[in-house]
Formats: structure tokens, C-alpha cells, sequence
């Protein structure tokens, strides 16, 4: 039985010439949710595709629950990516059935359960749902189903400010406390309160790993202020 979800192990990416990930070692444990913070360009999404199996590394290695990405790692990986791969025309009930027919941990009743709760019509098509309104749709899918690792990778970034956080509370509130939900995101601010530890990365690397609790109290500042200090252009 492995403690940490994932594990990165001296993992290089290079893109020809470009250097994206520079040897990161990390342990992210099982049951915690982690915010992975980092500016544009740091290489987030590079990670997570790795992790997701989308991207090989250049050297090194990154092991989910123990294993190195394959089919048998998707299947508890539940990926919410940057961009959008469902069709616009479908209706919501439409991608319902999809994920039901497509993933045996997907629980139909939790997702209609969030999408009344957040006042969603089954019968709206995506293409006429406002950007908010379509990541709401696709948060909603992938916290449903029963993964033992969510990633999310800049999820409602399109929602308005003053709903983020709400949203965010009622999707979370179903998630299954053994899992671990990874989120990379800029919205330090709407995050920092409900992630139990956060990674920052810069320039391909790790450079500060830890609970946000110790982190606030040994640094006196917010995770909010301490990002915008540290990338400060
Ligand atoms: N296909 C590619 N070819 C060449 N360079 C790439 C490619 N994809 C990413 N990069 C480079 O690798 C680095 C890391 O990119 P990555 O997309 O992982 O960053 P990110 O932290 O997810 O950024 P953002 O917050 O803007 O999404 C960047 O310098 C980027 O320009």
C-alpha cells in the first residue's frame, strides 16, 4: 500500500531545445487536496499531462499509486484538462449518458444531484451555456465519478468571483475523502482555503512544498500574498 498518490522521480521534459520540467522530485500524499500553483509558462499543465500518461518524460520517471501511467492508471485518474473535449451540440443529459456508458466509477446520481444544485437545466445545450456556465458542466462530470485522483487543471476560471467560491464548496463537499484532488490554478485566493497542502513551481521547478496552515504561520502572510511576491513581474 503506497502512502503518496503520485511520485515524481528526478523527471526532466524537454520540448527540442526547451527545458520545461527540470528534475522534480515530489510526493503528493493519498486523501489531501493540493493546489499546484505556479505562473504561466512554469509547467503545470506539462506535469499533469505527464501524469495523465498525454506526454512522455525526457528522463526520469512519475509512478501513480505506485505504477508508471498506463490504461490501468486512467482508470483512477479523473482529468478535468484546460481545454474543452466535448462536443458543443450535446446536451447536458447527452454528456450524462456518455460519461455513464464510458466510465464504470461514474455515479449519475451525484452529478444531477450537483447540477440541480447549481441550478443547470439537463436539457440546455453546451453551445448555448455561458463559459461559466460550461465549466460549472464539466467540474460537475468529473467530480462524479469515484476516482482515487481528480486533476484539474485551471478549473472555473470563466466563473465570476463571487460564485467561485460556492461552486467550489458545493463540488467539493461530494468528493470522496480517500481521493486526492490536485488543482492547478492561478486563483490563489479562491483555492487557499480549501487546499490542504500547495506546491509552487517555477521555471520547471519545485520550489516550495508544504501545508498551507505551517506555510501561513512560518511565512505570517496568506498563500495569495506569498505567490505574488515570489512572481512578482
Ligand atoms: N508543445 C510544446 N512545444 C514547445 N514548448 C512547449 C510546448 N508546450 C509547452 N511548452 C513550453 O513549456 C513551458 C511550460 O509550459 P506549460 O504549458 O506546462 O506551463 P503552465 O504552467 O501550464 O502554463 P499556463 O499557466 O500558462 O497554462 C513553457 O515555457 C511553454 O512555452
Amino acid at each position: 500500500m503506497q502512502d503518496n498518490i503520485v511520485e515524481f522521480n528526478n523527471l526532466e521534459k524537454n520540448y527540442g531545445k526547451k527545458c520545461a520540467l527540470k528534475g522534480i522530485d515530489l510526493k503528493i500524499p493519498k486523501g489531501k487536496i493540493i493546489g499546484l500553483l505556479g505562473p504561466n509558462g512554469s509547467g503545470k499543465s506539462t506535469m499533469i499531462k505527464i501524469m495523465n500518461g498525454l506526454l512522455q518524460p525526457s528522463s526520469g520517471e512519475v509512478l501513480i499509486d505506485g505504477i508508471r501511467p498506463s490504461v490501468e492508471t486512467k482508470k483512477h485518474i479523473s482529468y478535468l484538462p484546460e481545454r474543452t473535449y466535448l462536443n458543443d451540440w450535446m446536451k447536458v443529459k447527452d454528456i450524462i449518458q456518455f460519461f455513464s456508458e464510458f466510465y464504470e466509477d461514474f455515479d449519475r446520481d451525484k452529478a444531477e444531484d450537483m447540477l440541480k444544485s447549481l441550478q443547470i437545466s439537463e436539457n440546455q445545450r453546451l453551445k448555448t451555456m455561458s463559459k461559466g456556465t460550461k465549466e460549472k458542466v464539466q467540474l460537475i462530470l468529473v467530480m462524479s465519478r469515484k476516482a482515487k485522483l481528480y486533476i484539474l487543471d485551471e478549473p472555473i476560471g470563466g466563473v465570476d468571483p463571487a460564485a467561485r467560491s460556492y461552486i467550489l464548496k458545493t463540488i467539493l463537499k461530494n468528493y470522496n475523502e480517500d481521493s486526492t484532488l490536485l488543482i492547478a490554478t492561478h486563483l490563489i485566493s479562491e483555492i487557499e482555503n480549501i487546499c490542504d497542502e500547495v506546491i509552487f513551481i517555477s521555471n520547471g521547478e519545485v520550489i516550495l512544498q508544504g501545508e498551507v496552515d505551517s506555510i501561513r504561520e512560518k511565512k505570517g502572510k496568506s498563500i495569495d500574498v506569498l505567490f505574488r511576491e515570489e512572481f512578482k513581474c
